[in-house]
C-alpha cells in the first residue's frame, strides 16, 4: 500500500514506560491501537493519569527522555516510534499539530502575539513583508479574535485566557495540518469561553476538512466533537465505538462510572 492510501495515523500495540519503572511494573500505555483517517474525528477519553497526555505526545514523537515507546505509530505512513528528529521535523506542522490545555506553553511571553504568529506563517506558507501581515490578521480573525491591531501588539499576558487559546489554535493551524491533536483545550476556561473555543474548533476542522484527535477526560465535551471514542482507564482501552453508543450504552463498567459521574456533574450544574 503506498503512504497515501494509509490511514493519517495509524497506532499499532503501543506501549509507554518509565525508563526508571521496575520491570514487572506495570506500563502507563499498554499495548494500545487505534487509526484515524483523513477528515476522520476521534476522542480519547479517559480520567486523569490514564495516559492520554502521553499517547498525544508519543504520537508527535514528543515523549520526555524518561519515557521509553514500544508498538508503532505511523503519521502519514511514517514511523514516529524510535525516529529522529531529522525525520519527525517535517512532520510537525504540516502532518500533525497540537494545541495543549495550557495555552500559555505554546505562546512565549516576551513576543508580541503577531510576530507569535508570523513565524510559523512564514515558515510554512512562505510569505513576506505586507503579504505576511496581511496572513497575520486573516489568521487571527479566523479564530475570530476581535480588534485585531491591538492584539497584534499584545504580549500574551496582556490579553484572556479564552483568547490566548485562539491564538494557539492560529499557531497550530498556521502550519495547514492534516490532524490537528486537542488535549484537553478547555480545561483551563471558564464554561461560556470553553463552549465558544469548541464552536471555533469544530467550525475550523470542518472548513480544513482536518482529522480531529481529541483528548478529554469530559465526556460531555468529547460527545459534541467526535464520532467514535477510545476510552482508556490506567493506560489500557478498555472500549471503543461510535460516541453515540458509548455514552448510551456503555459496555464496560469503568465507562459507566465515567457516564454516571458525568451526568451526575450535569444534574449539580443544572441545581446550583
Ligand atoms: N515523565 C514521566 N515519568 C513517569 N511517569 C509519568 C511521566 N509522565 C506521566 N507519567 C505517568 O503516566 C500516567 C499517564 O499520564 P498522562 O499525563 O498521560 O495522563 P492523562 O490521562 O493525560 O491525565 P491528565 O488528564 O491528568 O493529564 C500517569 O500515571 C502519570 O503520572
Amino acid at each position: 500500500m503506498s503512504p497515501a492510501e494509509k490511514s493519517l495515523l495509524e497506532v499499532d500495540a503501543l506501549t509507554i514506560r518509565a525508563r526508571a519503572a521496575d520491570a514487572d511494573a506495570a506500563p502507563l500505555v499498554n499495548a494500545l491501537s487505534f487509526s484515524l483517517e483523513r477528515g476522520a474525528r476521534l476522542g480519547l477519553i479517559g480520567e486523569s493519569g490514564s495516559g492520554k497526555s502521553l499517547t498525544s505526545l508519543a504520537v508527535t514523537g514528543l515523549l520526555p527522555s524518561s519515557l521509553s515507546a514500544g508498538g508503532s505509530i505511523t503519521l502519514d505512513g511514517v514511523q514516529v516510534v524510535g525516529a529522529d528528529d531529522k525525520t519527525l521535523r517535517p512532520l510537525r506542522g504540516p502532518v500533525a499539530s497540537i494545541v495543549f490545555q495550557e495555552p500559555l506553553t505554546a505562546l512565549d511571553p516576551l513576543m508580541r502575539i503577531g510576530k507569535q504568529l508570523a513565524e510559523p506563517i512564514r515558515r510554512h506558507q512562505g510569505l513576506r513583508g505586507a503579504a505576511l501581515a496581511d496572513a497575520v490578521r486573516a489568521s487571527l480573525a479566523e479564530v475570530a479574535l476581535p480588534d485585531l491591531d491591538r492584539i497584534v501588539r499584545a504580549y500574551p499576558h496582556e490579553i484572556s485566557g479564552g483568547q490566548r487559546q485562539r491564538v494557539a489554535i492560529a499557531i497550530a493551524l498556521a502550519s495547514r495540518p492534516a490532524l490537528l491533536i486537542a488535549d484537553e483545550p478547555t480545561t483551563a476556561l471558564d464554561v461560556t469561553v470553553q463552549a465558544e473555543v469548541l464552536r471555533l474548533l469544530d467550525r475550523l476542522v470542518a472548513e480544513r476538512e482536518m482529522a480531529l484527535l481529541f483528548i478529554s477526560h469530559d465526556l460531555a465535551v468529547v460527545s459534541s466533537l467526535v464520532d467514535e471514542v477510545v476510552v482508556l482507564s490506567a493506560g489500557v482501552a478498555v472500549e471503543r465505538g461510535p460516541v453515540a453508543r458509548v455514552l448510551s450504552a456503555p459496555q464496560h463498567e469503568y465507562t459507566a462510572r465515567l457516564v454516571a459521574s458525568a451526568r451526575a456533574l450535569d444534574d449539580a450544574l443544572e441545581l446550583s
